[in-house]
């Protein structure tokens, strides 16, 4: 029987095991530009490994997911981190999970604000992009670079996301 997850809002405690989200987090904020312009400060990093692997910017136009969603795989990279943020100012899902022996444990799905991105360490299962409502566009920070950076697994069984309250 398909097991339905829960949603809950995005923190930074919460996502702490998985990454770090990058929002305008005032302990991190400092004045440049003659006072101008509030900088925050270094919010993650991006990790690239292996050589020839580069860091690099890209744009993900991501369609609106159907729910239910039927949750089968998940997936990760194990030569760099990936970092998404979204453009369009719109909510969207992340999902997470824990490596259990070299595959993902239980997803653990979380609701971001349209002001909020994540940036996934190096090697840590999420699923795909999952944007909700609309077509929404995203700033992605990861790697290229010579290797397989994309390992997926599939569950036995689907997990089931319902529509999320908005
Ligand atoms: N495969 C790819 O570029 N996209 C995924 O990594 C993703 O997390 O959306
Ligand atoms: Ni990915």
């Amino acid at each position: 029987m398909p097991k339905p997850l829960s949603i809950r809002p995005l923190t930074k405690d919460a996502f702490a095991p998985f990454g770090q989200v990058i929002e305008a987090d005032p302990a991190r904020m400092k004045f440049i530009n003659g006072g101008n312009t509030e900088r925050f400060h270094a919010l993650a990093e991006a990790e690239v490994t292996g050589e020839g692997a580069r860091v690099i910017l890209n744009i993900f136009r991501g369609q609106p997911r159907a729910f239910p969603y039927a949750l089968t795989m998940m997936e990760r990279h194990p030569f760099g981190s990936q970092s998404f943020s979204p453009l369009n100012g719109r909510p969207y899902l992340v999902v997470v999970s824990e490596d259990d022996e070299g595959k993902p444990g239980e997803p653990q799905v979380f609701l971001a604000r349209g002001d909020q991105g994540v940036n996934y360490r190096r090697n840590v299962w999420h699923h795909p992009l999952m944007t909700i409502g609309a077509v929404s566009d995203f700033l992605v920070v990861d790697r290229d670079g010579p290797g397989n950076n994309l390992e997926e697994f599939f569950y036995p069984e689907p997990f089931i996301i319902s529509e999320p309250a908005l």
